[in-house]
C-alpha cells in the first residue's frame, strides 16, 4: 500500500499500516463527473470536518474529511484502483462542524455541482496553498499576538458611543425581531434607518450569549468599508477590534485567511462580507443579516451559481440563527414569501414582513417628476426643465446625482454613408467608444482597438458616435453648466463614478469622499452610486434614459429597473436638517421618459412598491413564472451555434427516453441562442427548464446530471455546459 509523499516532517511517520477508511471532499477538475467525496486510508480515525492533505493524481491537495456514507464503512473501489493514504493533517485548525458540512453539501446538491468543488471553494484560498508547517506558523503567530494584547482593554482605545434613540418604527421592528423566529423581511424605505435596526439586533444577539456570532452581508465590496466603520464604532469598545472582521474578494489572501480563522475559532463575533461570506465557518452563528436583499450581486455567476440570500435563509433555519432580509425594494420572491395570510391563502408566506415606511427625522422621500420627452426639443439629452432644476440646485450649493446605466462615451460608432458599425470581431455585440483614450472596447470580451481614422468599410472619414454613455454625459453636462457659479463663488464641478473611473485601488473611496466633502456639485454615475450610500447633501437625482428596460425580453427587467430608480431616488434628501437649512425646497427625483403613462412610473411617482409588486406578481402568476414556478437554465458553449443547440436538444431527448424522475412535472423549452449569442468567439445557447414544483425540478436535475456528463462525450464541439438553478437573467 503506497503512502503518498508527505513533505511535512512534523507529522508522525506512518508506522502501522493505514487501516481506517476516510471519505475526503477534494476539488476535482471541473467537469469530471466525480461529485462524491473520494476514499482514502489513514492509520488513525480522523473526525469529519478535519482538513487534510491528500494525493490526487500526481498532485497533493487540500481536502475536508467528510462523513462516512450510511451504507457501510468499506468503499467500493473500481477494479485496479489501489487505495491511497492521506498525506497529513492540517494541525491547529479545528474540524469544520456538521452544520458547515451540511451547508456546503446542500449547496452542491441544490446548484448541481460537485461537493468537493463547493466545499473547497468555500474555504480561503491560502488554506489550499499553505503547507502544514506554514499553517502551523500562522496559527502560532496569531496566538502569540493574542496573548500580548490580552491586557489591553479595548474600551480605553474606543470611547463608547452614545446610544441612539430608536424611532418608533425602528423600535417596533426590533421588538418583533426579538420576539419572533423569522425569517424577517425588513421592508424599510430608503433612509428609514434599517442599518440601526441591524445594529440593535446584532447587539441583542451578542449580549444574549457570550459566544454568539453574527453574519452581516452587503451586495457590493464598495459598501463594506462604510459598514465596517459603523460596526467598529458600535462594537469595538465592548468586544475589541478583533471581534469585527470583513470577508470579500477585494482582500489579500493573507487577510482573508486571518478573517476566516477568526470566524472559525469564534474569536470574531461579527463577520461583514459580500456573498462569499455566507460560507464562513461560524460555529456559534445566531443571526444573519442580508442588506439590500434584492440585489443581483447575491447571485454568484460562475462555478456553483448560488444565491447567497437564499442560502442565508437555509443556513439560518438549519443552524437556528435568526435571519433578517432588508430592502426598500425587496425581490418579488421575498415579497411574495412574506405575504400576510388571507381567506384563500390562510397560511400566508413563510417570512414575517416588518414595515418601516418613514424616513428618519423629518426627512421626506423626494418628489418624483416625469418629463415627457415627446414634448421636449428634439435630440435634447437634458430637457430644459431638468437642466434648469440642476442649475438652481447647484447655485444654491446643493448636490445632484445623474444616473445613466451605461459606461463609456457611446455604445457604438457608426458610418452614416455605408452603415458600418463598430462591432466586436469576437462577439455578437458592439464595441463601446471610449473617448478618453480613443479606444473601442468590447465590454463582453475586453477586446480593445484604437478608434479608426476613417470608416474601415468605405473610407468615409466622418464616423460618429451613436447613443450615449456616462463619459459623454459628464462632458456634455460640464459644458452645459460651465457658467454656473456655486455660493462659494467657483464654477460648478461635474465628476463621474463608474467602473472605468474606479479601477485603481482606493479610487472609489477617494471619489466618494470628494462628493461627501462637497467638492463635487454634480455626480454622473451608473448603478454603482445609486444604492446604499448615505449622501447628506444630494437633493436632486435624475435618470436621463431609463426606458430601455421597459421593453426588455427578460421578465425580471422591470423589477430591476424599479429597484434601481427607487434606490436612486433614495439618495436624495436624506438629511432633513440640511433641507431645512437650505430653505426647505423638497428633494426631487427626475425621470426623463418617452412613456410617462407607463404603470411602472406611476408606482414610482407614488413611492408605491407594494402597488408595483402586486402588478408584477399578478403578471407572473398569470404567466406561471417565478415565484409561482421554478426555473433552471442549461447553457452550452461551443464553436458553432448549431453544435451548442444540438447538445441541448440531445440531452433533452435523452431525458425523455430515460423517463427521468420528475419529468412529468417539468417542462423543457427548446434551446435558443443567448441574448449575447457569441462572446470571445464562443457560441452560446441555453435551454429553460421550468416546473411548478421545486422538488420535482430538483429531482429531475439530479437525475439529469449523469445524462449531461455522458452525452458530452458525443459532442466534441461543445466546449462546456453548465446548469444555473434559479437563474436571475434569462
Ligand atoms: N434612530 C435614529 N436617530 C437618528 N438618526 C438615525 C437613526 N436611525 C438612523 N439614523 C440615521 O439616518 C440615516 C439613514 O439611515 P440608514 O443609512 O440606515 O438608512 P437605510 O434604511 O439603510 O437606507 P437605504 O436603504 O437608503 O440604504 C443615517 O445617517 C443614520 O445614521
Ligand atoms: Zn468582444
Amino acid at each position: 500500500m503506497s503512502t503518498a509523499s508527505v513533505n511535512d516532517s512534523s507529522l508522525p511517520p506512518v508506522t502501522k499500516p493505514a487501516s481506517h477508511w476516510l471519505w475526503v471532499a477534494v476539488s476535482t477538475p471541473a467537469h469530471s463527473s466525480v461529485s462524491e467525496p473520494l476514499s482514502y486510508l489513514s492509520d488513525a480515525p480522523i473526525a469529519p470536518g478535519t482538513l487534510v492533505r491528500v494525493p490526487l493524481g500526481r498532485r497533493e491537495v487540500l481536502g475536508v474529511v467528510w462523513d462516512a456514507p450510511p451504507d457501510g464503512a468499506v468503499p467500493d473501489l473500481p477494479e485496479g484502483v489501489t487505495p491511497r493514504s492521506i498525506a497529513g493533517v492540517l494541525q491547529g485548525v479545528a474540524p469544520l462542524d456538521a452544520s458547515w458540512r451540511r451547508l456546503t453539501a446542500f449547496t452542491a446538491r441544490y446548484y448541481q455541482r460537485a461537493l468537493g468543488e463547493v466545499a473547497l471553494a468555500a474555504l480561503p484560498p491560502q488554506l489550499r496553498d499553505l503547507t502544514p508547517e506554514q499553517m502551523a506558523r500562522r496559527i502560532q503567530r496569531k496566538t502569540r499576538k493574542k496573548k500580548d494584547m490580552a491586557g489591553v482593554a479595548s474600551a480605553a482605545i474606543h470611547p463608547t458611543p452614545a446610544p441612539v434613540a430608536l424611532s418608533d418604527e425602528q423600535r417596533r421592528a426590533t421588538l418583533q425581531i426579538e420576539a419572533e423566529d423569522g425569517p424577517f423581511l425588513l421592508f424599510g424605505a430608503t433612509g428609514s434607518g434599517k442599518t440601526e435596526v441591524y445594529l440593535h439586533s446584532v447587539q441583542r444577539a451578542l449580549e444574549a450569549d457570550p459566544r454568539a456570532q453574527v453574519l452581516v452581508m452587503v451586495p457590493e465590496i464598495n459598501l463594506t468599508p462604510q459598514l465596517e466603520a459603523r460596526f467598529l464604532e458600535r462594537f469595538a469598545p465592548v468586544y475589541g477590534d478583533e471581534a469585527v472582521v470583513s470577508m470579500h474578494s477585494g482582500m489579500t489572501s493573507a487577510q482573508r485567511l486571518k478573517s476566516w480563522l477568526a470566524a472559525h475559532t469564534g474569536e470574531a463575533r461579527i463577520v461583514l462580507g459580500t456573498r462569499m461570506a455566507v460560507f464562513a465557518s461560524m460555529p456559534q452563528l445566531a443571526l444573519i443579516v442580508v442588506d439590500e436583499e434584492h440585489d443581483a450581486s447575491y447571485k454568484q455567476q460562475e462555478g456553483a451559481r448560488y444565491s447567497a440570500r437564499d442560502l442565508a435563509v437555509w443556513r439560518g433555519r438549519e443552524q437556528q440563527a435568526k435571519v433578517i432580509l432588508g430592502s426598500a425594494t425587496p425581490s418579488l420572491e421575498s415579497w411574495h414569501a412574506s405575504r400576510s395570510p388571507s381567506t384563500d391563502d390562510p397560511h400566508g408566506g413563510r417570512y414575517l414582513r416588518l414595515h418601516m415606511p418613514s424616513r428618519i427625522g423629518a426627512a421626506e422621500l423626494p418628489r418624483v417628476r416625469l418629463v415627457d420627452m415627446g414634448q421636449q426639443p428634439r435630440g435634447a439629452v437634458f430637457s430644459p426643465p431638468l437642466l434648469q432644476a440642476i442649475t438652481e440646485r447647484v447655485e444654491r450649493g446643493e448636490q445632484c446625482l445623474v444616473l445613466l446605466n451605461r459606461r463609456g462615451f457611446a455604445p457604438v460608432l457608426h458610418c452614416k454613408d455605408c452603415g458600418w458599425k463598430s462591432d466586436c470581431p469576437h462577439c455578437s455585440a458592439h464595441q463601446v467608444f471610449h473617448k478618453i483614450d480613443r479606444t473601442l472596447r468590447c465590454h463582453h470580451c475586453g477586446f480593445t482597438q484604437r478608434v479608426p481614422h476613417a470608416c474601415p468599410s468605405c473610407g468615409n472619414v466622418d464616423i460618429s458616435p451613436l447613443g450615449r454613455g456616462t463619459e459623454q454625459l459628464e462632458e456634455q453636462l460640464a459644458e452645459l453648466l460651465r457658467n454656473v457659479i456655486t455660493p462659494q463663488r467657483r464654477a460648478a464641478r461635474v465628476a463621474r463614478i463608474d467602473a472605468d473611473t474606479t479601477k485603481a485601488k482606493g479610487a472609489l473611496e477617494e471619489q466618494l469622499a470628494a462628493v461627501h466633502s462637497g467638492e463635487i456639485d454634480v455626480l454622473v454615475g451608473t448603478q454603482m452610486v445609486a444604492k446604499g450610500h448615505d449622501f447628506r447633501r444630494i437633493t436632486l437625482v435624475a435618470a436621463v434614459q431609463p426606458d430601455g428596460a421597459l421593453f426588455s425580453s427578460d421578465f425580471r427587467a422591470p423589477e430591476r429597473l424599479f429597484a434601481l430608480l427607487m434606490q436612486a431616488a433614495g439618495r436624495a434628501g436624506r438629511d432633513a436638517d440640511y433641507i431645512a437649512e437650505q430653505g426647505g425646497n423638497p428633494p426631487e427625483m427626475w425621470i426623463q421618459t418617452w412613456h410617462p403613462e407607463h404603470s411602472l412610473y406611476t408606482s414610482l411617482r407614488r413611492h408605491d412598491y407594494p402597488r408595483f409588486a402586486a402588478e408584477q406578481l399578478q403578471e407572473r402568476a398569470d404567466a406561471g413564472m417565478p415565484p409561482f414556478a421554478y426555473q433552471a437554465l442549461v447553457r452550452a458553449d461551443a464553436r458553432t451555434q448549431e453544435a451548442a443547440q444540438a447538445f441541448l436538444t440531445a440531452v433533452s431527448e435523452r431525458a425523455r427516453e430515460a423517463q427521468l424522475p420528475g419529468l412529468d412535472h417539468v417542462f423543457l423549452f427548446p434551446p435558443v441562442p443567448m441574448a449575447v449569442q457569441r462572446v470571445a468567439n464562443v457560441e452560446r445557447a441555453q435551454m429553460l427548464i421550468e416546473s411548478a414544483h421545486r422538488g420535482a425540478l430538483q429531482h429531475f436535475l439530479a437525475a439529469w446530471q449523469s445524462v449531461l456528463h455522458a452525452e458530452r462525450a458525443n459532442h466534441k464541439a461543445v466546449i462546456r455546459w453548465l446548469v444555473d438553478v434559479d437563474p436571475q437573467a434569462i
